[in-house]
């Protein structure tokens, strides 16, 4: 290496020369080496190039060194020390000394929130597949019965839609009669039944915003609000 920027793996003890061990054995000393970027402080302080070693063993001898060079860190373990470096902000785990298995970190895990996805696994016959079949092939998913989908519809008529195979839904301006989707929902029949009889754009929005209802629920459209009634 002729540039003191760069860095070798090779380098992570002294050489022959200077009395350590041969550079062929180094590679066998060393059981693993996880380099992570992180430019958070996470690391306590050891930074601008500022090397920092830690991890010794009750017997004095490095079970694990850190070094922290810009925004890289570097972790080397020892053969000898097949044990989990629990304070490394990065922890490796060694199976039998040997394989090494990333840790995550349960700080940081816990600090980004999973996101509250709730899908319901779909009964036999109700994917969305089969929703999509089945709006290819129902002569009146909405229930029309011949009447346009494009009728002036008030909310107050919406609200008495409430009943098996008649349950109104407002969504972006439009009615759709949601009865024959119920039990193709994915995130099940129980919370789509708070979107029956009102207008359920927040909900929507809030839990999926990006689902395509004007496609999906294209044939139980019964037809607009009519917002200058109540
Ligand atoms: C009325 C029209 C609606 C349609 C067409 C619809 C459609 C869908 C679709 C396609 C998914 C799967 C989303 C995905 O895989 O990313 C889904 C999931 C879900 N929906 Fe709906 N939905 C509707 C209304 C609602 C309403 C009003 C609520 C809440 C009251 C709701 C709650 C959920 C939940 C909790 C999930 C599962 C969690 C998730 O995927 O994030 N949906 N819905």
């Amino acid at each position: 290496m002729d540039r003191d920027d760069d860095f070798t793996f090779c380098q992570v003890a002294p050489s022959s020369e200077q009395g350590g061990l041969p550079s062929t054995r180094l590679a066998h000393g060393i059981d693993g080496m996880s380099l992570a970027d992180d430019s958070s402080a996470a690391f306590g302080g050891a930074r601008n190039g500022r090397p920092l070693w830690k991890d010794k063993l009750e017997d004095g001898s490095v079970s694990s060194q850190q070094a922290i060079v810009g925004s890289l860190s570097f972790n080397v373990i020892n053969a000898s020390s097949a044990t989990r470096v629990s304070n490394s902000p990065k922890a490796t785990t060694f199976v039998d000394g040997k394989v090494p298995v990333p840790q995550l970190d349960d700080n940081k895990s816990s600090s980004r929130k999973a996101s509250p996805r709730a899908k319901v696994p779909f009964e036999k016959g109700y994917s969305q597949m089969d929703w999509l079949k089945l709006t290819r092939t129902h002569p009146d998913l909405a229930g029309l019965k011949g009447a346009s989908n494009r009728r002036l519809i008030s909310m107050d008529e919406v609200r008495q839609h409430q009943m098996e195979g008649s349950m109104w839904t407002v969504l972006k301006g439009r009615v759709y009669n949601i009865s024959p989707y119920m039990k193709f929902h994915p995130g099940g029949v129980d919370i789509l039944s708070k979107a029956v009889g009102k207008d359920c754009t927040s909900l929507f929005n809030k839990y999926h915003a990006w689902v395509n209802a004007e496609f999906l629920l294209e044939k139980c459209l019964v037809g607009v609000l009519d917002d200058s009634k109540k």
